[in-house]
């Protein structure tokens, strides 16, 4: 089932047209990975979907909803949750308080309900740890629940980021260079640990990355943008052999070992 669709969307800005007439679609249970050399657009293509940017042309639906233009919290409930290219935790909070705090965002009970502490409030609450540690459990990080989210390594918070992205439960997910600053042997564990969480809640994943390793470890299929332009799709097989990626990509190897 094609879960997610856009249709012909370009981004300018001023004179610059950073996303031109971008089509993709995300089928339900697919890995999918946007790459491109620095500047392609990528971000951009992420920003639109998300409702970061309304793209100045063109459209896009989510389970045959237009979702064009929508506001991102507006996006984020219908079940399209993202990770940035920059951790954007709360560092001096715990593993645990920083995924008790995305949960609190679905609280349904209203202000006084909380002040007071009444009895929805408080059977929520207790559902929102439950389900938190429910979730830490499922990223490996249960363990970790009580140290400051800034102590753990890096491939450790990549995950309580995808865990805070988890518990808005999202069908689809957007993730941005889930392995930036990986060391080897993160990546490797990040690409078996994205696997597992597509398949554990049933999401599919669209992912800007520009570890090849990864992108060609687990992708379905790939698109590539080079100035804001779709050069290329298809399967990582394809991808690598395609003349016009090895040009777009000639001079910029080394970046992207
Ligand atoms: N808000 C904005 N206003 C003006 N120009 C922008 C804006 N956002 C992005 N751009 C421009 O659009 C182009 C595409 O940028 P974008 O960040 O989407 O590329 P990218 O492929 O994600 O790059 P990287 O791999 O370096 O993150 C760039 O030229 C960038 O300067």
């Amino acid at each position: 089932m094609k879960l997610l669709k856009v249709d012909n969307v370009s981004m300018i800005f001023g004179g610059l047209t950073a996303v031109k007439d971008f089509n993709l679609d995300l089928n339900q249970g697919e890995i999918v990975a946007l790459i491109g050399p620095n500047g392609a657009g990528k971000t951009t293509a992420f920003n639109m979907i998300t409702g970061v940017y309304k793209p100045t042309i063109g459209r896009i639906s989510y389970k045959g909803n237009d979702i064009t233009g929508q506001r991102p919290d507006q996006i984020t409930k219908q079940g399209i949750a993202r990770t940035f290219q920059n951790i954007r935790l709360f560092k001096d909070l715990t593993v645990l308080d920083n995924v008790l705090i995305a949960n609190h965002l679905h609280l349904k009970s209203n202000f006084l309900e909380a002040t007071f502490k009444l009895p929805r409030y408080r059977r929520e609450e207790k559902e929102i740890l439950e389900k938190s540690l429910n979730l830490l459990e499922k990223v490996g990080l249960v363990d970790a629940q009580g140290e400051k989210s800034s102590s753990l390594p890096y491939g450790k918070q990549r995950r309580l980021e995808i865990a805070r992205a988890l518990a808005t439960n999202p069908e689809i997910l957007l993730l941005d260079e889930p392995a930036a600053g990986m060391n080897p042997k993160e990546t490797d564990d990040l690409t078996e640990f994205i696997r597992q969480i597509r398949d554990e809640f049933h999401l599919s994943i669209f992912m800007i990355e520009h570890h090849m390793q990864v992108v060609m470890g687990i992708s379905d299929r790939i698109y590539v943008f080079d100035h804001g332009v779709t050069i290329a799709q298809g399967n990582p097989y394809e991808i690598q052999n395609n003349q016009k990626v090895i040009e777009a990509y000639l001079g910029v190897a080394e970046d992207y070992a």
